[in-house]
């Protein structure tokens, strides 16, 4: 769904997406400054996908994942330093889709005839909230039939908000055809999860999604996170469902 009154300013989501940009835009020598290391768990940092996975299917990707919240947990030390207002926008940016976010569960909790407080609780609350950045850089890709930006796929949050560069790609899975979600200018989209399916007790449907990519055009979108608490042992940002 595409969220167009959300009461985030213009300004900063643009601010957010040229930051994001511009660290995309560095050498890779400099992005691998911030390499992650999965294997000894150190899942925040900058990641590349572009090799073949699992099912044979490649994901033409580059990422960046960092935690935003709990506040307490955060180690801005991982955030890219370049451009030096990426922690500024991103933090500001966070902070107002947080109470964004609050809002939304809110809605939901009443829709299901649920006190306005609940959903919220349900996921830890205000200061437990786990919230989490995934920036996604799909390159221009030679031969895009052959290849997937990210392969379908539902997200475990209760909720994902999704910022991206005006490039369509998004698709997403609706009545038995893949549908590529429009372009709305200055729309935020949003995401049922995993977890609001769940404690919803399928009400509210967790959708399956993927990303293509293109011959023409580089591919970026922002991907915030909302998580229950106990998800932070988990640092995996998706469920796949067709693997
Ligand atoms: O690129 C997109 O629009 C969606 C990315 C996505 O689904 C994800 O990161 O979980
Ligand atoms: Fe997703």
């Amino acid at each position: 769904m595409h969220l167009v009154n959300h009461g985030i300013p213009d300004d900063l989501i643009d601010r957010v997406k040229k930051a994001g940009k511009a660290f995309f835009d560095l050498p890779i020598e400099e992005k691998e400054k911030y390499a992650n290391d999965q294997a000894s768990g150190n899942v925040q940092g900058y990641g590349s996908k572009l090799a073949n996975n699992a099912s044979g299917q490649l994901e033409w990707e580059d990422y960046f994942f960092h935690l935003i919240f709990p506040e307490d947990k955060r180690d801005n030390s991982v955030w890219p330093k370049t451009p030096s207002d990426y922690t500024e926008v991103t933090s500001e940016y966070s902070r107002l889709l947080r109470s964004l976010a609050t809002k939304v569960l809110s809605v939901l909790s009443l829709g299901l005839g649920l006190e306005e407080g609940r959903l919220e609780k349900e996921v830890g609350g205000l200061e437990e909230l786990l919230l989490q950045m995934k920036i996604n850089y799909y390159p221009k890709c030679p031969q895009p039939e052959l290849a997937l930006g990210v392969e379908a796929h539902t997200d475990i949050s209760a909720l994902t908000f999704i910022l991206h560069n005006m490039v369509p790609g998004l698709q997403l899975f609706h009545e038995g055809k893949w549908i590529t979600a429009k372009c709305v200018p200055n729309s935020i989209i949003m995401h049922i999860g995993d977890t609001v399916e769940i404690l919803s007790n399928g009400k509210y449907k967790s959708i399956l999604h993927r990303g293509l990519v293109n011959k023409e055009k580089v591919r970026i979108s922002w991907a915030v996170f909302l998580r229950a608490t106990e998800g932070e042992n988990h640092p995996q940002t998706t469920g796949r469902s067709c693997d």
